[in-house]
């Protein structure tokens, strides 16, 4: 038996340069058997032969595939007519040695069935604990205690080989040893003598079975563990005592085989693809790692991958004899041995001496360390002060800006307030000086038990041939002065004259329409309370930055807000007027237990029990484009066609349906209607000026020359779309649906006034109310944008690649331009001049909203068509054929 000498250990320790966390590749030996008697007999011969000490060549006799022979090279290569003995002495001896200086290391066997790895294990066990005894002899200075434990992984549960229990073992994580496996007997060995007898329970207790191949074949990955530990003599109880502790691991893997050479059946079989599998993870593994260890790998797939973690790539020096059987049928087997040999070879690991200090020895030296930083703290390196001076002086000036724009702020929303209460005042004025005059708004409003005759109904009385309206007062229930001193009115509509039959005008939530006087003052109050809802949107919004900036003054602030908040000394209450624009507010405005009044509770813009804050802004009319309206009530007009059309437009995409549009049509025609019979609604501005502008000329039948006067009015309608931000699918189904008819002109011009009076409110800042919402410039553009961009993602829904391609083209968008779809969207209806765009950009929304063109037949499913009008009188011409539609 060699043995090896402390010296010698060291020595080699010099030559090869570990030990002291230095990385080295995994040492790759190669180790060919010689052929057995079953082989010979059948007269199999060696395609294998060892060159020299590196190189194993693959020389194929037959010449089947190859006219050239391959050639192999590793760390050392033995023929077959080399010892076990020199395999470990010029191969694994200095790996497996290296326990003794506290390194860990590991010897591994792997190779096909039947190659030799447990004959070659079994020599190499040996002679590495042989050498052990030896090194601990020689070197009585050091106390040595050596521990043995052993493992077996069958059909992948761990089993305890120093133990007769058949119970699996658990694999665990500990934070300080790493992976460990739990219940595992470590028995500490007295002598030599002991570990043989040890050895020998081991090989009694592995499973081994027979196979065609192998009579005594090894259906498990044995893994024997000798633990060293060693510390000098002298330092033994010593503070200075540190210990050096490592494990070798003797490593004799089950063979890989194909179930069809080794003719594996039943339980063979089962045992046969368990050994494969963990092969197969032990080999993914080696071969991540052969690629450097970047990213994921996969230790955890296999149990035997999980033990051996450190063996692979850790803190470990490792050497792995690869075996071959040299017979011809093992060729492809031998081959992939090979292949495993080379990945194994690029791999790297990083070995540590492992040195463990005494308690005494630790505290000793983390006190050594303490004294150290406390040394340090008590004489910190001196601040660098102009560097710190420097950003502090940064931070001040941006405090004093922070300040400036503050005072600014406060500036202005001081010079607000007073714009503010100006405002109310001027309204208090005027109202009181409507209310003497006895024929405004507030005059409406005035008293419980007073019934005026409007001076609107004058007209309506000088007709006979119109039912005469019941008269009406509209009375002020409460005042601010009178109640609660608000500085918005809190008012109610209700009818005094309940027996009346008509409930028409009041049928669609509105007041009553009046002219003269009346109306110009509740128009311009109206205005006043408009104008004065911005004035309190843009105060509030400017109160929210200040309160939300960082560095506020907190009692600059109270005082804004509470000059804000009460600057007459009164509770500020919105009128009902102003309630939509509080729906955002995060705080119930001051009216939420208001109860619904009469004319609410008849009328379902206010449901009963429901706040208003709670009602969806879409209830209040959602497309403030200034285009289509939403109803809520769906036409029963409609044929397949038109079915089709309200399921495509108004379902996933949420289009405005057409017979929502056509319903804002005839609603529209309608209340004009109303204006110029003076039957109609009030309440709603843009009715009124619609009304003030001389709607009495609708009432003409179509010019003589209505072909040019259409083209005129079609023009001047694409002009007042494109001013007013009207929504595309309004103006694609306007535009398509009424084509120069004769009999469009009423609705053209409906159209040209609702859009001149939008663009008139919009130019001067204002908002403008219609059916409970408010639109404004900055609504509407809003609108318009989120169509668009709903158009853009129909296009891809609606169009082919080879339609979209030919569209990019004609309207000259970049096709590879990332937002070609939106760029597409944004150049409809953008040229008002050509008739040919407008006609396109029809075409083009209305296939995204798959409405047909069959303009005529719709407008006739619709009931927008009508007999020419009877121009008997003036006022009464179109009535009839009107009043038909609505
Ligand atoms: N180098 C060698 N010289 C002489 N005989 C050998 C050599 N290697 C292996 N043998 C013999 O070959 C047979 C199979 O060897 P061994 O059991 O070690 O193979 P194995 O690779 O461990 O197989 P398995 O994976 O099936 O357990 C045994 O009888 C063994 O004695």
């Amino acid at each position: 038996m060699g043995a090896i000498g402390g010296e010698e250990l060291m020595n080699w320790e010099k030559m090869e340069g570990v030990g002291n966390g230095r990385e080295e590749k995994i040492l790759v030996l190669v180790r060919l058997r010689p052929l057995n008697e079953k082989e010979i007999a059948r007269n199999d011969v060696s395609d294998w032969e060892c060159i020299n000490d590196t190189t194993v060549l693959f020389r194929n006799s037959l010449q089947e595939r190859s006219m050239f022979p391959t050639a192999y090279s590793f760390d050392r290569v033995f023929s077959g007519d080399a010892t076990t003995r020199q395999v470990y002495d010029e191969g694994a001896k200095g790996i497996a040695l290296s326990v003794v200086s506290g390194i860990n290391s590991s010897i591994f066997a792997y190779g096909q069935t039947s190659s030799g790895k447990t004959y070659t294990m079994t020599g190499i066990t040996e002679y590495t604990v042989a050498d052990i005894y030896a090194y601990m002899q020689k070197h009585e200075e050091r106390a040595f205690v050596l521990k043995f434990s052993a493992i077996e992984i069958y059909n992948e549960a761990i089993r305890d080989l120093l133990s007769t229990d058949n119970i699996p073992l658990r694999v665990l994580d500990d934070p300080e040893k790493g992976t460990i496996i739990e219940k595992l007997t470590e028995e500490t060995l007295r002598d030599w003598g002991h570990l043989k007898q040890l050895l020998s329970v081991c090989e009694a207790q592995r499973k081994v079975g027979e196979t065609s191949l192998n009579e005594t074949s090894s259906r498990s990955h044995q893994i024997l563990r000798l633990t060293i530990e060693s510390s000098a003599n002298e330092f033994i109880g010593k503070d200075k005592s540190t210990k050096l502790t490592a494990s070798v691991n003797f490593v004799d893997l089950a063979g890989s085989e194909r179930a069809a050479q080794a003719l594996s059946v039943g339980q063979r079989l089962k045992e046969g693809c368990h050994i494969n599998r963990s092969l197969l993870t032990l080999s993914t593994v080696i071969r991540k790692l052969s690629k450097g260890k970047h990213g994921h790998v996969n230790y955890r797939d296999s149990k035997l991958t999980r033990i051996l973690q450190p063996c692979l790539g850790g803190n470990a020096r490792t050497a792995i004899i690869c075996t071959l059987s040299p017979a011809r049928e093992h060729v492809e087997q031998s081959k992939n041995t090979l292949l495993f040999a080379s990945c194994a070879k690029e791999v790297t690991t990083n070995a540590q001496v492992n040195v463990v200090m005494s308690d005494k020895a630790l505290v000793k030296h983390l006190q050594k360390e303490l004294a150290r930083l406390e040394n340090e703290l008590r004489t910190p390196a001196p601040p660098d002060y102009s560097a710190l001076l420097k950003k502090k002086d940064q931070q001040i000036e941006k405090l004093e800006k922070e300040v400036r724009d503050l005072i600014k702020q406060r500036d202005l929303a001081e010079s607000r307030i007073q714009e503010l209460l100006q405002a109310v005042r001027n309204d208090q004025v005027s109202t009181q000086w409507d209310g003497r005059q006895g024929n405004t708004c507030a005059d409406e409003y005035s008293s419980e038990s007073s019934s005026t005759k409007l001076p609107g109904t004058t007209r309506h009385q000088e007709n006979s041939n119109s039912p005469s309206l019941p008269s009406r007062t509209l009375f002020r229930t409460r005042t601010e002065e009178e109640e609660s001193n608000t500085v918005c009115k809190e008012v109610r509509c209700v009818e005094t004259d309940e027996s009346t039959n008509d409930q028409t005008a009041i049928s669609n939530g509105e007041s009553e329409s009046v002219s003269g006087p009346t109306e110009t003052s509740h128009l311009r109050n109206r205005v006043n309370i408009g104008s004065l809802e911005q004035n309190f949107q843009d105060l509030q919004n400017t109160i929210n930055s200040l309160v939300t900036r960082p560095y506020g003054d907190g009692d600059e602030e109270q005082e804004v807000q509470s000059q804000i908040s009460n600057p007459t000394g009164h509770k500020l209450t919105k009128s009902r007027s102003c309630r939509a624009n509080l729906v955002t507010s995060s705080s119930p405005p001051a009216f939420e237990n208001t109860p619904p009044n009469d004319f609410e509770t008849r009328h379902s813009a206010r449901p009963e029990g429901r706040k208003l804050w709670d009602i969806p802004p879409q209830e209040y009319g959602g497309a403030a484009s200034g285009g289509l309206l939403r109803s809520d009530s769906q036409s029963s007009l409609g044929s397949t066609m038109l079915e089709d059309a309200k399921n495509k437009t108004s379902g996933e995409e949420d289009i405005p349906s057409v017979d929502t549009f056509v319903a804002g049509l005839k609603k529209m025609a309608k209340l004009q209607f109303d204006q110029v019979n003076g039957s109609g609604a009030e309440g709603d501005g843009l009715g009124k000026s619609v009304k003030s502008i001389g709607i009495d000329s609708m009432m003409d039948s179509p010019p003589a020359d209505w072909p040019q006067e259409f083209a005129r009015q079609q023009k001047c309608i694409v002009e007042l779309w494109q001013a007013c931000n009207v929504s595309l699918i309004h103006r694609t189904y306007f535009f398509l649906l009424f084509r120069g008819d004769p009999m469009d002109s009423i609705y053209m011009e409906v159209e040209i006034r609702r859009l001149s009076f939008l663009k008139e409110t919009f130019s001067k800042g204002n908002p403008a109310f219609h059916d409970g919402h408010t639109l404004t410039s900055a609504s509407s553009i809003k609108a318009l944008r989120r169509e668009k961009a709903m158009l853009s993602r129909l296009m891809n829904k609606r169009f082919s690649e080879e339609e979209k391609k030919k569209l990019y083209q004609k309207w000259g968008v970049n096709p590879n331009s990332k937002r070609r779809r939106l760029q597409l969207i944004h150049r409809l209806w953008t040229n008002t001049e050509d008739p040919n765009h407008l006609q396109d950009s029809a075409s083009v929304v209305s296939k995204l909203i798959k409405f047909s063109e069959q303009g005529q037949a719709l407008k006739e499913m619709f009931g927008l068509s009508f007999s020419p009008p009877k121009m008997v009188r003036r006022s009464l011409g179109w009535k009839p054929s009107m009043s038909s539609l609505l």
